[in-house]
């Protein structure tokens, strides 16, 4: 990529994409609120493409070559939100690939926008989005799961001291970017304390309440 005050979306002023090329649902919750898990279920049954930032921006830093990768590195170890321009570059590459590669317009971006100028820049230069699915979880709960993947996820920000600063920029970074879509009436808000059978249920029931039906439910099965 080039350097950051070059990336493409940085200057740009109009949306590459409009709603009629692309669906955008962004999907917020708290770290290990269960995000992850249920954009699987969602990709399974609705035929969304799953785009998560911090996989892309963790993928960014593994970049052989890249210029970000120790700026991304120290960002996330500290919980902490990298500069928008990079984030928003990685997720237009993404969607741009998924459209021209695999046919893919319905996207799920999950964990952005994490912070106000991140929203701003994205629907400004790269998609406005169709509403927010938020996943809201109590921090016990999170931290209880965020403790017992990091067991096994080799995620160098699933340790106390990265869960106990994540959780500090959920709150006073993330969640008014959550609130301002609150108020324009664009957030589906399900409770995810429950297991991930019964967030999903209610997850598909508040899609249906919009109009979103499994891809499979329209299927026409042949004799
Ligand atoms: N509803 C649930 N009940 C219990 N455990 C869950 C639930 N949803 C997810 N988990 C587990 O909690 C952990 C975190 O889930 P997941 O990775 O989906 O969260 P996330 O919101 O994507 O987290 P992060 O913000 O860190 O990326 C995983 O180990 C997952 O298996
Ligand atoms: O828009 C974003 C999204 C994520 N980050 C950084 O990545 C980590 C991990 O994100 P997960 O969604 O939990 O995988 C997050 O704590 C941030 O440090 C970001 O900077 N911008
Ligand atoms: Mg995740």
């Amino acid at each position: 990529m080039p350097a950051i005050e070059q990336l493409p979306a940085t200057n740009r002023t109009k949306p590459l994409f409009s709603p009629s090329d692309a669906t955008v649902i962004f999907v917020l919750g708290g770290p290990g609120a269960g995000k992850g898990t249920q954009c699987a279920n969602l990709v399974r049954d609705f035929g969304f493409k799953h785009l998560s930032a911090g996989d892309l921006l963790r993928e960014e830093q593994n970049r052989k070559g890249s210029e970000f990768g120790d700026m991304i590195k120290e960002y996330i170890r500290n919980g902490q939100i990298v500069p928008m321009e990079v984030t928003v570059q990685l997720l237009e590459n993404a969607m741009k690939s998924a459209m021209d590669h695999e046919n893919k317009h319905k996207f799920l971006i999950d964990g952005f926008p994490r912070k106000m100028d991140q929203a701003l820049k994205f629907e400004e230069a790269v998609c406005p989005s169709a509403f927010t699915l938020f996943f809201d979880c109590p921090e016990e709960v999170m931290q209880q799961r965020l403790l017992e993947r990091g067991k096994t996820s080799g995620r160098a920000d699933d340790n106390e001291e990265s869960i106990r600063k994540r959780f500090k920029t959920f709150e006073e970074t993330s969640m008014p970017v959550v609130n301002y879509y609150k108020e324009q009436g664009k957030v589906v808000w399900v409770t995810a304390t429950a297991g991930p059978d019964e967030v999903y249920k209610v997850t598909k029931e508040k899609f249906a309440e919009r109009g979103i039906v499994p891809t499979s439910s329209t299927t026409v099965k042949s004799s």
